[in-house]
């Protein structure tokens, strides 16, 4: 396993490209075993996730090849398979398998993710979804069965009980060869979710209203790839970098962005008083003057994304006053907090708020990124530090962040990979 090793304090500068969404990406490689054809994905980000996606396609016979930035998949040859352990296991999205399998066959056996990064992460809202359009659901050893009835899954009338970004994508996927009609409602409205209707749209699938809170979905009986498609911008690797522009830049340009799905994040950066130019697909952040403490919280699209309030604390040390992140979707997201105060940060959690101070200056210090973002959090913390930061579990950050250490070079930052042993 690997760490990172950061030499904070270096002033950064220059420009960084974003990749394709995370987010998108994992629901749109399930998807692909909807198609009858090959699937050719463009923009895909170099990521963890990906690589183990493709492991689990290769389980059922569907090869997959990633050069570049393009990922071609062939389900022509598909075979049904069972999924009850091994790789499905390594990450949460892996869920999605159980839509897709029951939109192509009818029949999933799919394992869940075990441990719990960032708190409780139910699913009953997907089995609500797959039982209403006829499937029979059963946990079997950790594993969730799923079979429709004999004459197919067939569309029904859906209220999601909270907004769920991955109970309305796991029931589209279900639902797009259902006979008859679906509507959700309450549904999500993240860009992801658009991302995934249009893919699935060209597809020949009939999803109307993604980005609004209801869908309805003509079910078709089979669908077929025929354009590549390309993923949109990571919304949440934009956050990170502009944070860290914010933070530690002299002038940093974050290009391959679409600034409206940042609105609710950008909000909060110009509230802090950082000062951006917002181009057409990239955005210009200046070396950042005196800012002010502000209060976030996070709340389903298009309010403040929980994935970005991890990314920005880092910054809000940097605000006058005492700032306060509330995570209504995630409350438990906290596991950066301990991390933080071995490099001599001001932060406290209280009743599920966290509550962060102006820190003068942090030290560099050995820290685990426990998850994602709190892995976000700790390499943006240990570019402002003084001295050597060493952060472990790495993998965490690797999963998600497309070529990261490249692109932190690019900037000018002082980091690299090492193994562990060393
Ligand atoms: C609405 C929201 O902000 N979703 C975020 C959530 O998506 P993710 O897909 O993980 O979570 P969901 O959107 O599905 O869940 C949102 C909330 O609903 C709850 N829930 C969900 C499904 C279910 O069946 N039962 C249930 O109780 C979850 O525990 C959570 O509190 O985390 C992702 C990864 O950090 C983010 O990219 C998403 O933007
Ligand atoms: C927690 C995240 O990812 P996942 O849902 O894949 O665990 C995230 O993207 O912040």
């Amino acid at each position: 396993m690997e760490k990172m090793l950061i030499h904070g304090g270096k002033r950064l500068s220059g420009e960084v490209t974003i990749g394709g969404a995370k987010n998108s990406t994992v629901a749109l490689i399930p998807a692909a075993i909807l198609s009858r054809a090959p699937v050719m994905l463009t923009g895909v980000p170099h990521i963890q996730d990906v690589y183990n996606l493709m492991s689990i396609l290769a389980e059922m016979n569907v090869t997959s090849d990633f050069s570049g930035n393009e990922l071609r998949i062939d389900p022509t040859d598909i075979v049904m398979a069972d999924l009850p352990s091994g790789k499905i296991k390594s990450l949460r999205a892996s869920y999605y398998f159980m839509g897709a399998l029951l939109g192509r066959f009818g029949h999933a056996v799919v394992g869940l993710p075990g441990g719990d990064d960032i708190g409780p992460r139910p699913i009953d809202q997907h089995i609500k979804g797959f039982e209403a359009l006829g499937a029979k659901v059963s946990d079997h050893n950790g594993a969730i069965v799923l079979n429709a009835p004999e004459e197919g899954l067939h569309g029904a009338h859906i209220f999601l009980d909270m907004v769920s970004v991955g109970a309305t994508i796991n029931i589209i996927l279900a639902a797009v060869t259902a006979h008859g009609q679906t509507v959700i409602e309450n549904v999500a409205r993240e860009p992801e979710i658009i991302d995934l209707a249009t893919y699935l749209n060209n597809m020949g699938a009939t999803i109307r209203g993604a980005g609004t809170d209801v869908i309805r979905i003509e079910g078709a009986s089979k669908l077929a790839a025929n354009n590549a498609h390309t993923i949109i911008p990571d919304r949440i690797e934009a956050g990170t970098y502009l944070s860290i522009a914010a933070a530690q830049g002299d002038g940093i340009l974050v290009k391959n962005i679409i600034a409206e799905h940042l609105d609710s994040f950008l909000a909060k950066l110009e509230e802090m008083g950082v000062v951006m130019d917002v181009g057409e697909d990239s955005i210009f952040v200046y070396p950042s003057g005196e800012l002010h403490g502000v209060t976030i919280k996070t709340a389903p699209y298009p309010g403040f994304a929980t994935d970005l309030q991890q990314p920005l604390t880092p910054l809000l040390m940097k605000a006058d006053g005492e700032a306060l992140v509330i995570d209504t979707i995630y409350p438990k997201r906290t596991r950066h907090v301990p991390e933080l105060l071995k490099m001599g940060a001001d932060i406290r959690v209280e009743d599920d708020h966290i509550k962060i101070n102006h820190s003068e200056q942090l030290t560099g210090a050995t820290v685990a990124a426990e998850e994602i973002r709190a892995g976000a959090c700790l390499m943006l913390a240990g570019l402002m530090a003084n001295g050597e930061t060493t952060i472990t579990k790495v993998d965490n950050i690797l999963r998600g962040y497309d070529r990261v250490v490249m692109k932190l070079q690019g900037l000018g930052a002082d980091v690299q990979l090492v193994d562990s042993a060393s």
